[in-house]
């Protein structure tokens, strides 16, 4: 799969390949983002790509990051193993958000020949969003594919509903929404050097990017995924307490079930799978690693 990160839209070459096209901004990559990718991989004598932005047009706006379900850099791992054979992320800049819906379509669809186009039915495009597939539709001779609403149960899928099933630890309904369960990727960095000292050493994941997070303090039943093997794992986000008086910066941690390698500086992949129990401020170092203890117990005998 080629990326093509575009940050000026002259740099979108004309060429003689035909395209089919996904629209939209795909965070979480949830059941409805992938039928809208499945209905666009049926067109086989044509290229299916992706047309994005690199920021949602809230985080533009808003001048601040916004914590997303699925950075650029997963969403492209997701993408891949999808079937897209070309990912451009537009860069929302003050060219794109000032863009017509009208330039859009001549400066982006027509510049990649895009036949066909699949999104979501409240797919909005252009200058204040007034762009909408009707508009492609009797705007071009682009062949226009959109998706109706999609439910599971009661629920419409969307990318709010996983922002709310991330936030209150309801992993499972991530995962029937999206079919993976919820996972952060980030580097492994050097923390006190303190949780060796009582045979539970964690890993201090340093993430990339700006996840969002479960919203409770505590330790969660995790598998993490470390030299392309999974392990089951216990992952605690929170202030550390016991060791710690300051509050300003969130440690995600994890200690790796029957793993036992040094892994600073390498990116692990954490997989959200249950919430276990609130972050304490223990009485003593000791009374934390008894806690510990328990953990993993439970974490052993979870089926995951
Ligand atoms: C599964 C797990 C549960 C934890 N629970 C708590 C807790 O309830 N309270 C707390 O103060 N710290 C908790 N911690 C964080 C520890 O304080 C921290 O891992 C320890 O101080 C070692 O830190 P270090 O990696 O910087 O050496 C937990 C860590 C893990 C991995
Ligand atoms: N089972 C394990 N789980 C997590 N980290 C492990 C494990 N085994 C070895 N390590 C290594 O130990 C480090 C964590 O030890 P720790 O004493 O908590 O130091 P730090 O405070 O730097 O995180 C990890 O970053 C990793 O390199």
């Amino acid at each position: 799969m080629e990326i093509f990160n575009i940050s000026n839209l002259g740099q979108i070459k004309k060429d003689n390949k035909r395209r089919a096209a996904a629209l939209g901004f795909f965070d979480g990559v949830h059941k409805a983002h992938k039928k809208i990718i499945a209905e666009m991989l049926k067109e086989t004598d044509i290229i299916p790509i992706v047309i994005t932005l690199d920021k949602s047009p809230k985080e533009y706006f808003g001048h601040t990051s916004v914590e997303c379900l699925t950075p650029l850099e997963k969403k492209s791992k997701i993408f891949e193993t999808l079937g897209v054979q070309e990912v451009y992320y537009l860069s929302f800049n003050k060219q794109l958000q000032t863009l017509s819906a009208e330039s859009y379509i001549d400066k982006v669809l027509k510049q990649l020949n895009v036949e066909k186009i699949f999104c979501g039915y409240d797919y909005k495009f252009g200058y204040k969003g007034v762009g909408t597939p009707k508009l492609i539709a009797d705007y071009s001779d682009i062949e226009v594919n959109i998706l109706e609403e999609e439910m599971i149960g009661d629920r419409k899928i969307s990318t709010t509903a996983l922002r709310e099933f991330v936030e209150s630890a309801n992993f499972t309904g991530y995962y029937d929404f999206t079919g993976r369960y919820y996972s952060i990727s980030g580097v492994v960095v050097k923390g006190r050097q303190l949780g060796r000292t009582i045979n539970f050493p964690t890993a201090n994941l340093k993430m990339k990017s700006s996840y969002l997070l479960p919203k409770t303090n505590g330790v969660y039943i995790t598998k993490t995924k470390v030299r392309d093997k999974i392990y089951k794992s216990i992952t605690n986000i929170g202030y550390n307490p016991t060791v710690s008086e300051v509050k300003d910066k969130k440690f995600i941690e994890t200690h790796i079930l029957d793993f036992d390698a040094e892994i600073y500086g390498e990116m692990i992949e954490v997989y959200f799978y249950d919430f276990l129990r609130k972050e304490k401020k223990f009485e003593s170092f000791n009374h934390l690693k008894k806690q510990l203890q328990k953990d993993k117990m439970v974490c052993e005998q979870k089926e995951i």
